[in-house]
């Protein structure tokens, strides 16, 4: 491995002191301008749990890294700024391989960010671990002005509207996994759905700026799970109407060829990093408007409901479904 000072200076090199951190890179601690950032983020990736070293490449866990930190961001209604970074990497590691994460990292902050915010390094952490790779970064940003958007908010009959796709990156695990054999060269988007999400991160600034959504989070988990979480935090039940939701070509193929549940992938899959949200009828005209303007993959998918109907799941028939389970867990058993 490159010693952690060679490693540190690389990491300054690539990625220049942020606008709104005073000290970045170099001291104890990092000192922020006052009155820039007012959003916080972090998010974790374990090597096993996350991503697989044979699955995807240093570049891609960088670039995934980042994804998911901008997607909190984005569900925010907020801006990203400066960033944290915490690298646990076994010392017989190849030095290519952190090397790849930091150029995956620029790689998304390149194709991910767009050019009114500049995300850049005001910090971090290496260590040398015994057992598997840790990534772990911090994300500072900024609300609109407008306020942040918080889980909390969504009121009976505001509609529940999904900004992308759901169950692509979960049919990408599936398919790296070898649960579903598939030929080489089939499925690319769901492969890199999995490798490189997205991360609407000017659409959330948008969606903050405009103060459209009620409430708003991004599907990490899965999607019954994380509107779930809306649910809670508001109060509130909902009817979600699972036939409104989009059907990528992949999944199609997938269910037609391999005959995969591809709800179950669609509303309990995770790793998608979209942005659901809800927003008062009266609101849904803006979204429309926005979706046209900007090319937005947007979907009307359900209704917020009263809080004594619990969420209920209508299927392709328009028939209650349930889960097992609404998404990922982490400390269960698999
Ligand atoms: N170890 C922890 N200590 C304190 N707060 C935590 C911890 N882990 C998660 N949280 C908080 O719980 C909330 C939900 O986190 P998480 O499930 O990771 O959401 P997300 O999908 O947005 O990353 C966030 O407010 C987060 O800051
Ligand atoms: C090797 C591997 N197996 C399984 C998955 C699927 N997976 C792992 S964690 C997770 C949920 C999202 O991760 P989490 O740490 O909960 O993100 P957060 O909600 O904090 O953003 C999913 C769907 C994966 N990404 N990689
Ligand atoms: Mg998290």
């Amino acid at each position: 491995m490159t010693t952690e000072f060679e490693l540190i200076a690389r990491i300054a090199e690539l990625f220049g002191a942020p606008e709104g951190v005073a000290v970045g890179i170099g001291d104890d601690g990092a000192v922020l301008d006052p009155g820039r950032f007012d959003l916080v983020t972090m998010d974790t990736m374990v090597e096993g749990v996350h991503f697989k070293r044979d699955w995807s490449s240093p570049q891609d866990v960088g670039w995934k890294l980042l994804a998911s930190n901008l997607s909190d961001i984005a569900a925010m209604g907020g801006g990203p700024g400066a960033f944290f970074l915490s690298m646990a990497l076994p010392a017989d590691l190849d030095p290519q391989w952190p090397e790849g994460v930091l150029e995956g990292i620029k790689d998304a902050a390149r194709a991910l960010v767009p050019e009114s915010f500049e995300v850049s390094a005001g910090g971090g952490d290496l260590s040398a671990t015994h057992g598997p790779i840790v990534l772990t970064m911090t994300l500072m940003g900024e609300a609109s002005p407008a306020g942040p958007v918080l889980r909390r908010g969504a009121v009976p009959g505001d509609r529940i509207v999904l900004l992308g796709q759901t169950g692509l990156a979960a049919a990408g695990v599936s398919i790296l996994s070898g649960e579903v054999e598939v030929e080489a060269g089939q499925f690319a988007e769901a492969l890199r759905a999995h490798r490189r999400p997205g991360a609407q991160v000017r659409a959330g600034a948008l969606l903050g700026l405009y103060g459209v959504p009620s409430a708003m989070i991004d599907v990490s988990d899965g999607l019954v799970q994380d509107l779930g979480h809306i649910l809670k935090a508001s109060e509130v039940g909902a009817r979600l109407e699972a036939y409104s939701l989009p059907h990528h070509p992949e999944l199609v193929l997938l269910r037609e060829e391999h005959g995969v549940d591809i709800l179950k992938l669609m509303l309990t899959g995770g790793d998608d990093y979209e942005l659901l949200m809800t927003i008062p009828p009266a609101r849904m005209p803006k979204i429309w408007d926005m979706a046209r303007r900007h090319s937005w993959d947007v979907h009307d998918i359900g209704e917020v409901r009263s809080p004594d109907e619990g969420m209920v799941v209508l299927g392709p028939d328009g028939e209650p479904v349930t889960f097992a389970q609404g998404g990922y867990r982490h400390f269960e058993a698999r």
